[in-house]
């Protein structure tokens, strides 16, 4: 046995972790889909943290990198209709089905249903990639499984799969876990009616939106040097239509501009806009700020005034980012929990960007939403509650806090401030804090969907202390 093929030794009875797929060389953006999916499966990775790594690693750029990127992100979102389609085509549970396996028959299930490439292609490639790595037999099943995928379109598999009630039609549609789209009716209310549109906007890649970081460019520079276009409603934001990875942009890597849903720009202008009762003494918190986006937004436009910000987060890697982003920036960073942060009180204006279930900004994160669970969500209630109530003690008399989260789920928004209004806490009118975005309705809360304003659909309420 030569050196190279002698097995390594096994050390303390450790396992080793397994190899990763070898890339074969072929079809380097299908490998890289692939192998994203891998990721996201077996260790629960962020599939637009692994993207851009692999992409870069392999040196793929252009169609190749734009394919892998549509392959991975749009497979990841739609997985739980792959899925049914897949249990309706295999004579096994998917749940007995090796994930390696997996891995390639949603790939090649996303194409078949999802993409223009071409039945043959789509079947073929997968076949080829599961011949690579998993050897012949499994190449067969491959085929077998995908042909019958293929034997109808995207809305047929929906028409026979679906169950017989609306919302259960919409979920499989539109690729959402059941349990999400009641909560997006919810929270629509009386415009429940919108619930196919949230959906349908929910379920599509959306624009990259920067941030022009107040004091370094106008979003009129930044869409000049991307070729992006200025955004509707937030005076710093500039969407880019043409994908590609954000991070290379010289004005980002330089600082200048950052990478944030207008949303969530919208959510730090609403804190600098509000209206206090007496001078704005420039004493500003982010009671929740990793990794740092809103923080160093609201860092920029309290230096401009001569202010400070404080930020608090008690992750001691996320409080790492938020310096990073708010480097050069009037912004000291506290690791800290913001229920007790330890800081003297008397703030004139407070964020609180409540840890929440993200179901807001879910087009985002191509995983999540099959992975979130209901149950997180009254955990998660009872902390946002306590985060509140630290707020409300921190800030001064007659100054404001907003309270935010990048969820629809009414748990988190309404029934929290509702909690907060029933324990004494005064409610502003949130509306005027988002000037010239329409369709806010009866407030006095905000609420943005993807649908109507493009954004994430980001919750604020605000308090005056
Ligand atoms: C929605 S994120 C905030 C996003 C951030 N404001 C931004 O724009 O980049 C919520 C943050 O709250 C942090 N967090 C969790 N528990 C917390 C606590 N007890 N006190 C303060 N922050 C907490 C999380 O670690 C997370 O970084």
């Amino acid at each position: 046995m030569t050196e190279s093929r002698r097995p390594a030794r096994r050390t303390g009875g450790t396992r080793r972790p397994r190899p990763a797929p070898v890339p074969t060389g072929g079809d380097p953006a299908r490998e890289v889909a692939r192998d994203v999916l891998t990721a996201v499966r077996a260790r629960d990775a962020y599939a637009n943290l692994v993207l851009p790594g692999l992409l870069r690693e392999r040196k793929i750029s252009g169609r190749d990198a734009a394919l892998a990127t549509e392959l991975a992100y749009g497979t990841c979102r739609a997985q739980g209709l792959l899925d049914a389609v897949l249990e309706d085509c295999t004579d096994r549970p998917l749940a007995d089905v090796d994930g390696a396996l997996l891995d390639v028959l949603r790939l090649g299930a996303y194409q078949l249903l999802r993409t223009r490439i071409g039945a043959h292609a789509a079947v073929s490639t997968s076949v080829d990639l599961a011949r690579a790595t998993l050897g012949q037999a499994r190449a067969g099943f491959v085929n077998a499984v995908l042909r019958k995928v293929g034997r109808q379109d995207e809305a047929a598999w929906v028409a026979q799969l679906a169950p017989d009630d609306e919302l259960g039609r919409l979920a499989l549609t539109h690729a959402h876990p059941r349990w999400i789209a009641e909560a997006f009716r919810d929270a629509l209310g009386a415009d429940a009616g919108e619930l196919e549109e949230v959906l349908r906007a929910d379920d599509t890649r959306p624009a990259v939106h920067l941030v022009a970081r107040p004091g370094e460019i106008s979003a009129e520079e930044l869409a000049a040097v991307t070729g992006g276009d200025a955004g509707p409603w937030s005076p710093y934001a500039v969407h880019l239509t043409d994908g590609g990875d954000p991070g290379q942009l010289d004005a980002v890597r330089e600082g200048l501009a950052g990478v944030q849903d207008e949303g969530s720009q919208l959510v730090a202008r609403a804190v600098s806009l509000a209206p206090l009762d007496g001078p704005d003494g420039l004493r500003w918190l982010d009671l929740c700020a990793g990794p740092g986006g809103k923080a160093a937004l609201l860092g920029a436009l309290a230096g401009i005034e001569g202010g400070r910000l404080d930020a608090v987060e008690p992750s001691e890697h996320r409080a790492g980012l938020v310096r990073r982003t708010a480097k050069d920036l009037p912004v000291d960073v506290h690791v800290a929990d913001g229920r007790d942060p330890g800081l003297e009180p008397g703030y004139d204006r407070i964020l609180v960007d409540a840890p929440c279930t993200g179901l807001g900004a879910l087009r985002r994160r191509p995983e999540a939403r099959w992975r979130r669970q209901p149950a997180g969500v009254a955990e998660l209630v009872v902390l946002q509650g306590e985060l509140l109530a630290s707020a409300l003690r921190l800030v001064r008399p007659g100054g404001v806090v907003v309270y935010a989260t990048c969820s629809p789920h009414r748990d988190e928004t309404t029934g929290v401030v509702a909690a907060a209004v029933a324990a004494g806490a005064v409610q502003l009118d949130a509306r005027p804090l988002v000037p010239g975005v329409p369709q806010l309705g009866d407030g006095p809360h905000v609420q943005l969907w993807p649908h109507r304003h493009g954004t994430d659909a980001m919750f604020l309420a605000a308090f005056r202390g």
